[in-house]
């Protein structure tokens, strides 16, 4: 499948250039990506992003909106369809899907991407998925005295969890998913948000580009070995929904021997096969799906709460064992309580590495969305009008 890239805000933006930056050329799946801020420094800084496709709107505002999502709302709404139209630059009319990345904590994407995606909803027939973040504690809290940065940002959003709450109801009905990543949990002890970022963008670009990966077909750059069990953009579909569910992704990878020790090319004499050891790969896809099920998820969640899986084994066609990716979706059944779940393979002829994709869907309650939730004063409907 192929995507529109679209990041709004610094973290929208710096994401979005993310995903372009590991975006392989053997399986591409980015259609075109945009960047639209705000504040014109931060679409500097995004310089993989081809300057067509970068565009400052809001003129009048000198640096961001420093988290004033109700100006956010107000901004978006003026300059909504002049961001629609800047898409007419790239192949939107053609894409599978569009993704929007935003940091849920900030005013400009989280002020303009609801009326963003209501307006792409109205505009295309594709799904619009919603690549979110979620603020980290140490954000809200003002910069700590005497000099320690301790983890305290240098300069607080104290309005962050507030705007990430209201953005997500906004959201609520328009966005058919919204994928999350919550910087509290990738942050390390006494790490700022400025330093980590781009750690962070890497680590969630990675995990958005192998998923998506998979359902792209091979360009001519990469060795065509077809996948058995593919999967494509209406899997993808299925798996998020169209009724603005949550989605977390889960990944594990394990570097394999491809050039020595004899564990991927036979040295037989008869056979310039590849042959690998059924137990190693057996093992390899075992510790690839028990990590992406396990380690740290892009939104922390208790498995049994999705509604949906999808699984994607990927790597050197000799290592995915059939036997072993159906002992793994069973592992996956398990976890979520047999839930609705699609599995696919994605055969990489080139790589060193076995990897494993989990998609976790629809999932409800997620126990981080209830605090941030918690902390938030109620809506005042008679400013939203709902
Ligand atoms: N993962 C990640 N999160 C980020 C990054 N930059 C900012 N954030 C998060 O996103 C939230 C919003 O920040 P921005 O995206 O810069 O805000 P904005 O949408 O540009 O809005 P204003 O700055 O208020 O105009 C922050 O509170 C952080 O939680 C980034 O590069 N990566």
């Amino acid at each position: 499948m192929q995507l529109e890239v679209i990041g709004v805000g610094g973290a929208g933006c710096r994401i979005a250039a993310a995903i372009l930056e590991v975006d392989p050329a053997d399986h591409s799946f980015v259609a075109d990506v945009f960047a639209f801020d705000t504040d014109s420094a931060c679409l500097d800084e995004v310089t993989s992003i081809p300057d067509p496709y970068r565009h400052r709107y809001g003129e009048t505002i000198e640096s961001g909106l420093n988290g004033n999502l109700q100006r956010g709302r107000s901004v978006g709404n003026e300059y909504v369809e002049e961001l629609s139209r800047r898409l007419d630059r790239g192949r939107p009319a053609v894409a599978d899907a569009f993704l929007v990345a935003v940091g849920l904590g900030g005013a400009t994407g989280g002020g303009t991407i609801p009326q963003l995606v209501e307006n792409l909803q109205t505009l295309y027939d594709a799904p619009v998925y919603v690549l979110a973040t979620l603020p980290a504690e140490r954000e809200l809290a003002p910069p700590s005295d005497g000099g320690s940065d301790a983890g305290n940002e240098p300069t607080a959003r104290p309005m962050a969890e507030e705007n990430a709450t209201r953005t997500l109801e906004e959201l609520d009905g328009t966005a058919d998913a919204v994928l999350c990543f919550d910087n509290e949990r990738w942050l390390k002890t006494a790490e700022t948000m400025a330093d980590a970022r781009d750690r962070l963008n890497r680590e969630l670009a990675t995990r958005v580009a192998t998923f998506f990966s998979a359902t792209a077909d091979a360009t001519e750059e990469g060795e065509v070995t077809a996948a058995e069990t593919i999967i494509d953009a209406n899997d993808v579909g299925r798996i998020f929904g169209n009724e603005t569910g949550i989605a977390t992704i889960g990944y594990g990878k394990q570097r394999i021997e491809t050039d020595s020790g004899g564990s991927r090319f036979g040295l037989g004499l008869f056979s310039a096969e590849p042959s690998v050891e059924t137990s190693e790969a057996v093992s390899a896809i075992e510790t690839t799906i028990g990590k992406a099920l396990r380690d740290r998820l892009t939104l922390e969640c208790e498995p049994e709460n999705a509604a949906r899986a999808m699984l994607v084994v990927g790597g050197p066609p000799a290592w995915l064992n059939r036997r072993a990716i159906a002992d793994g979706r069973r592992t996956i059944e398990e976890a979520t309580g047999s839930v609705e779940i699609l599995g696919g393979d994605a055969p990489r002829p080139e790589s060193d590495v076995v990897f494993a994709v989990v998609v976790l869907a629809g999932v409800d309650p997620v126990e981080r969305l209830e605090a941030i939730r918690s902390r938030t004063t109620p809506l005042d409907r008679d400013r939203t009008g709902r």
